[in-house]
């Protein structure tokens, strides 16, 4: 769907470990919606939320079925843009590398450094090259009302901080996270990349809410990671992270234009194919990711 002044928001919220449902969804129905980029991880739920549409999709599918190499970010993001979605709210469980920000703290993260290597991480390839910017990979307005969320719900947050991405599915070593730490990265996670960048790709806004469960491995008193107790602090979490949803949807639900930032015109200027050198094949798989620029047929 094209994004076009006087497009009312579409709320797609992508749900990590432990949140694999969304509490109080009117007309609320689990709807199997098919991309050619392969298989979502499930079937995307849609409904209202106080009078905003939403459409849910658990990153791992319901019961965590896929680890995070496995996940097919392509066709869950052209699935999400398939359902109508305009933005983005990721919820993700992250490790803590910094001693200020403990367990249960929220981080609207705003920097990713992508340390993955075994994943599709573009819609486009040979046939149709496109490099989109991606200096600043998430959605500062959606940040700003998430920001008011979490102060509204008093839950301790942090606005901003940088994400590492790394591959797993193992945890860290204890020379990686302090290496991480050296970077000046904040929280850890096996997630959000390529899934901001395909974001971005599809002209979808995309904001991220990483969840500390635990301290990673760097902490003194937390030799090892464990998912037990991981799994404690995330149902807290995931309770938290349900009530954000309802506070936000009606917050992000007037949007008169584009989204200020540029997320939804991201591929003004990024095609450099010549036309006549484009590839039939991948532009009609590209129909809903850039049809505004390439049109619905390519
Ligand atoms: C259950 S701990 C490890 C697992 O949790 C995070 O997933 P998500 O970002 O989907 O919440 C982390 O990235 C790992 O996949
Ligand atoms: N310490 C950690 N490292 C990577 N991913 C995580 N998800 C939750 N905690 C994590």
């Amino acid at each position: 769907m094209t994004v076009v002044p006087g497009t009312p928001p579409v709320l797609g919220v992508i749900g990590g470990s432990g949140v694999y449902e969304i509490d109080g969804l009117v007309n609320r129905r689990w709807v199997r919606v098919d991309s050619p980029f392969g298989e979502p991880s499930d079937e995307l739920l849609m409904g209202e939320l106080d009078g905003q549409k939403l459409v849910f999709l658990p990153r791992h599918g319901r019961g965590h079925r896929i680890p995070p190499s496995e996940i097919n970010f392509r066709a869950n993001i052209d699935a999400l843009k398939r359902a109508g979605v305009t933005e983005i709210l990721s919820v993700s469980a992250v490790g803590s590398l910094r001693a200020h920000l403990p367990p249960g703290t929220f981080v609207v993260a705003d920097q990713f450094i992508d340390r993955t290597f075994a994943r599709e991480k573009s819609f486009f390839g040979t046939g149709m090259v496109a490099h989109v910017a991606l200096g600043h990979p998430v959605c500062g307005r959606m940040g700003d009302a998430i920001r008011q969320s979490l102060e509204a719900l008093a839950i301790p947050h942090q606005r901003g901080g940088t994400y590492l991405v790394m591959e797993g599915p193992q945890f860290s070593t204890v020379a990686e996270s302090n290496l991480y730490r050296s970077w000046g990265c904040d929280v850890i996670g096996m997630t959000n990349m390529p899934e901001a960048k395909l974001a971005r790709e599809a002209e979808l806004c995309y904001a991220t809410v990483a969840m500390v469960t635990d301290y990673d491995c760097w902490h003194p008193d937390h030799d090892h990671v464990t998912v037990d107790a991981i799994i404690k602090v995330l149902v807290e979490n995931a309770a938290k992270a349900r009530a954000l949803v309802t506070d936000l949807a009606p917050r992000l639900r007037h949007r008169d234009a584009c989204c200020r930032q540029g997320c939804h015109t991201a591929l003004d200027n990024a095609l450099i194919t010549a036309p006549e050198k484009r590839d039939p094949a991948l532009l009609a798989k590209l129909d809903a990711v850039a049809g505004r620029v390439l049109g619905p047929r390519g």
